[in-house]
């Protein structure tokens, strides 16, 4: 239970807060996370981590010298916005490129990629790596698809030593890679996190039963054993992380590795050292040299009792690198060099926290100049989103419930940041006179910012293409608006790589262009068109939950999520049916929208209901 919080939704942006209070000599907060309050070597390489909150001590606590130049910090179990981590990289960047590295994760791939991208056009040569050393989360074949846990650190500190020691990007991205081929680690859990606020852990398991192969977000293991003694439990973490070696390592026996016995949240530093008395001894048994091994809290996820254990094969080459000095909040190895203070490592408390809170605001706030039926059709657009954050707003709960069944349960309070903020975003575009074009891309960047998290890359792609397709001169009628629509499902598609049936937000998303473009393409008016379209995708939403996931969060638990519709899917459903509201609620059931009233709670309210 996380018994300790004032509003559940700023969580992670108080801890954040807190963090930065209680580490000034050595980090700084900047929008979209932390960076070293330390000054680091002109021209050096900088690694950036992050991820979402709740895992501490990844991914602020790993900020300091020898180890992490800055960390994106996401919501809870949400990844950061790439916004956030462009932010983070260029505070934290020292003239010799960045490379940001993060744990596999749907949300995290693709905003830091997009990061990557934005910042590689900006000319900072940028890099980057997905951990993935979770044994149990993809087959040995298929290890690109593994989540990343608690090798984070093992690959992490790889590339921040190789970075210090001034190598080139080129070869510490080389480093990485290699040490995240030579890291693995398997978990298991005897009962599942409880996130701030919430009543309920997000899985339990049976009394005198213990989860196999956990994740670090609450997930579900994927199979259920009675619970052993501490000496079972190392002798199951230590024989499958043996039976499964890295190419390259032929038999444990001579081999030298990096050990990390990595406490889940409640699991205490006794428990483990008890574990750990007989894993040191199995590795030792079965000939492996272990160096520098790490027992405690490394990458946790909030109270969950559980604990996992990591591999890091070493080769010579990597050695130096795990074993060099580092001084971070959580993480101190040996004695590193008199740190330089950063030019801005004095600033006081109030001053960070200000900046922290820019991330909201778009850097490129110009308003181009607007024909006047466009900003008539802002004025509709904007009470679109109103009707959207008040569904959202209504439907929060159950979001996360339906997330839970096989995801992280963060999707109702991803959504709701991302909905509020785009809402928000189109008030003062349209006060600026914005025509509708740039009033969804304002929006656009807000919810993506804002959210973080998969969905938020993917609802920024949406309202983007929207608002690409209605511009902000030609008067925007049905036509432009189903051409943004289809452009906005090859976006998402292009982007997430997902296809119809892998039970994602595109199982509602293309029945719902589809439909719209053939009514709209047999002359129906927007309104109506966009009902039939809005009634296609509640019907897909609810049959994905005879799907069988194939991507992200909820592929390891598949057989879990059958009977549970995709909770993207469903918000996505219940958007479109909102939309409607509001293209039909101020008689705008034409080609042409005309301005609209802001929704009230009321009126929303009737027209968001799901139909039966
Ligand atoms: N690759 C993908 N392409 C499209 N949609 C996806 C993809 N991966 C996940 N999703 C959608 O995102 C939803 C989860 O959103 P969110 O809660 O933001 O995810 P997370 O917490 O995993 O980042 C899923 O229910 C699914 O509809
Ligand atoms: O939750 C995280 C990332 O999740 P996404 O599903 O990718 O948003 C984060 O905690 C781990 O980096």
């Amino acid at each position: 239970m996380t018994r300790l919080f004032n509003n559940p939704a700023a969580f992670a942006d108080e801890a954040l807060e807190g963090f930065v209070a209680a580490h000034r000599r050595l980090v700084r907060r900047v929008p979209g996370g932390v960076v070293r309050a330390t000054a680091a070597a002109p021209g050096q390489v900088a690694v950036v981590v992050g991820g979402g909150s709740g895992h501490y001590p990844a991914f602020s606590g790993l900020v300091g010298q020898g180890l992490a130049h800055g960390a994106a910090v996401g919501n809870v179990f949400a990844s950061p916005s790439a916004q956030q981590v462009r932010q983070v990289a260029k505070a934290a960047q020292a003239g010799g490129g960045v490379l940001l590295a993060f744990g596999n994760y749907a949300g995290d791939v693709l905003h830091f990629g997009q990061a990557a991208e934005r910042l590689t056009a900006e000319g900072i040569p940028c890099a980057t790596l997905a951990v993935t050393d979770d044994v149990s989360s993809a087959a040995a074949g298929e290890s690109e698809k593994r989540r990343g846990v608690a090798g984070d650190l093992a690959v992490f500190k790889t590339a921040a030593a190789a970075a210090e020691a001034g190598l080139p990007l080129a070869e510490v991205v080389r480093l990485a890679k290699l040490a995240n081929t030579r890291t693995r680690s398997f978990g298991i859990a005897f009962s599942g996190c409880t996130l701030p606020g919430a009543d309920d852990p997000l899985f339990t398991v049976p009394a005198g039963r213990m989860a196999v192969g956990l994740g670090i977000h609450g997930e579900p293991g994927l199979a259920e054993r009675p619970v052993p003694s501490a000496d079972e439990a190392a002798d199951l973490l230590v024989s499958t992380l043996l039976g499964e070696l890295p190419e390259g390592v032929g038999s444990p026996r001579g081999q030298r590795a990096g050990v990390i016995l990595n406490g889940l949240g409640s699991v205490k530093y006794e428990e483990l050292f008890v574990v750990y008395r007989r894993v040191a001894r199995l590795l030792a048994e079965a000939g492996v040299e272990t160096v520098d091994p790490e027992v405690g809290e490394l990458v946790t996820s909030f109270d969950m009792a559980g604990v996992s254990l990591t591999l890091f094969w070493l080769t010579d080459e990597l050695e130096p690198l795990w074993t060099a000095p580092a001084h971070a909040p959580a993480y101190r190895k040996g004695t590193v060099a008199a740190p330089q203070p950063s030019a801005t490592a004095d600033t006081d408390l109030s001053a960070d926290t200000a900046v922290a809170e820019g991330t909201d605001v778009p850097e490129d706030t110009a308003v181009p100049e607007a024909s006047e039926p466009s900003r008539a059709a802002a004025r509709t657009a904007l009470a679109a989103l109103g009707a959207i954050e008040t569904t959202i707003r209504a439907h929060a709960e159950e979001l996360g419930r339906i997330d839970a069944v096989a995801g992280d349960g963060d999707h109702g309070i991803g959504m709701r940041r991302g909905s509020e903020a785009a809402h928000a975003a189109g008030r003062r575009a349209l006060e600026r006179g914005a025509g509708v074009g740039t009033l969804l891309h304002h929006a656009a960047d807000a919810w993506a910012d804002r959210a973080g998290g998969t969905s938020g890359a993917l609802w920024g792609v949406i309202l983007r293409a929207l608002g690409t397709a209605l511009g902000d001169t030609e008067p925007p009628g049905a036509h432009p608006v189903s051409v943004g629509v289809d452009a906005a499902a090859d976006g998402v598609m292009r982007l997430g790589k997902a296809e119809t049936g892998d039970k994602t937000m595109v199982d509602a998303l293309v029945p719902f262009a589809d439909a719209l473009s053939d009514a709209v393409g047999g002359g129906a008016p927007l309104a109506a068109a966009w009902d039939t379209a809005a009634t296609a995708a509640d019907a897909a939403a609810a049959a994905t939950a005879e799907l069988l996931p194939r991507l992200g969060r909820a592929r390891p638990h598949a057989e879990k999520s059958l009977g549970t519709p995709d909770a993207g899917a469903v918000s996505l459903a219940l958007i479109v049916r909102a939309v409607h509201g509001a293209l039909a609620g101020n008689g705008t059931a034409g080609t042409t929208p005309e301005p609209a009233p802001e929704p009230t709670a009321d009126t929303t309210a009737d027209t968001t209901a799901r139909k039966g």
